[in-house]
């Protein structure tokens, strides 16, 4: 870990972080600086994934260690996190709150203090070739149509960062490539998690995460070979403590 990165307090910081649900470990000892422009964070299933996805952005605090985003506490301060934390989760219907799509996408510029927020969304629609979709019902959009609502959400409120939580899990191949292109040229640092190594081999970064602990960091031309080879050991044995059955 980079001493200077943390005098200058920016990117996302972990000093000895951890996540126990009582009594029992979920992440541990976490000591990170998140300061690359794309990082990948890979794990199988139950490894810890999702929980340190919600410890970066401040839906969960610590129970040991700290986390910081920019020199700030994400749990503490929610507010400071709407222009610097953007979450696109795996399945679009755990995000959407409102009927409508404009409602939708005006709801976190609201919340960021846009008092034209309504305006902006339609105007970002059009943009997007998609101003008909204003008053639609969201219900009625496929569940391509309804991540990509999610992801314009986010960036409308122009994070500084978007964890992006198995973006291509439930698209075909068209909707994850097109999805997959958007994402590459976006400007911001994305960090994203995924049990699968081709959704994190462009990465600067890749994190290897097993049963909650940090097994591997570095370029994904070492890491992947690494955690592929340990998940082929894996599949070959019949028990698993992290897995029922
Ligand atoms: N609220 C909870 N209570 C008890 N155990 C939990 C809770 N949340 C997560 N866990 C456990 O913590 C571990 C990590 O879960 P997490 O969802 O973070 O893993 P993951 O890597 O995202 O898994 P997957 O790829 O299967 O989604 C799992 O063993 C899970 O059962």
């Amino acid at each position: 870990m980079s001493g200077s990165v943390e005098h200058k307090e920016s990117g996302i910081v972990l000093r000895g972080a951890g996540f126990a649900i009582r009594g029992t470990a979920i992440l541990s000892g976490l000591d990170l600086a998140l300061t690359e422009r794309r990082i990948g964070i890979l794990g199988r299933n139950g490894s810890g994934k999702t929980t340190l996805l919600r410890l970066l952005a401040g839906l969960i605090a610590p129970t040991s260690g700290t986390v910081k985003v920019d020199g700030i506490d994400p749990a503490r301060d929610r507010k400071a996190m709407l222009s610097r934390i953007g979450i696109l989760f795996q399945n679009p219907d755990q995000q959407i709150l409102f009927p409508t799509v404009v409602e939708e996408l005006a709801f976190g510029l609201r919340q960021q203090g846009h008092a034209d927020a309504e305006a902006r969304a339609r105007t970002a629609l059009a943009a997007e070739g998609h101003g008909d979709w204003a008053d639609r019902p969201v219900s009625t959009l496929s569940q391509g149509q309804r991540q990509w609502l999610c992801l314009l959400s986010v960036l409308l409120m122009q994070p500084g960062t978007i964890l992006l939580d198995e973006p291509f899990a439930a698209l075909d191949l068209p909707t994850a490539a097109r999805l997959s292109r958007r994402l590459a040229a976006l400007p911001q640092r994305l960090i994203t998690i995924s049990h699968a190594p081709d959704a994190v081999a462009q990465c600067d970064r890749l994190l290897w995460l097993e049963a909650g602990r940090i097994r591997a960091d570095g370029p994904p031309a070492e890491v992947i070979p690494a955690f592929t080879a340990e998940m082929a050991r894996l599949g070959e044995v019949d028990a698993d403590p992290h897995l029922p059955g």
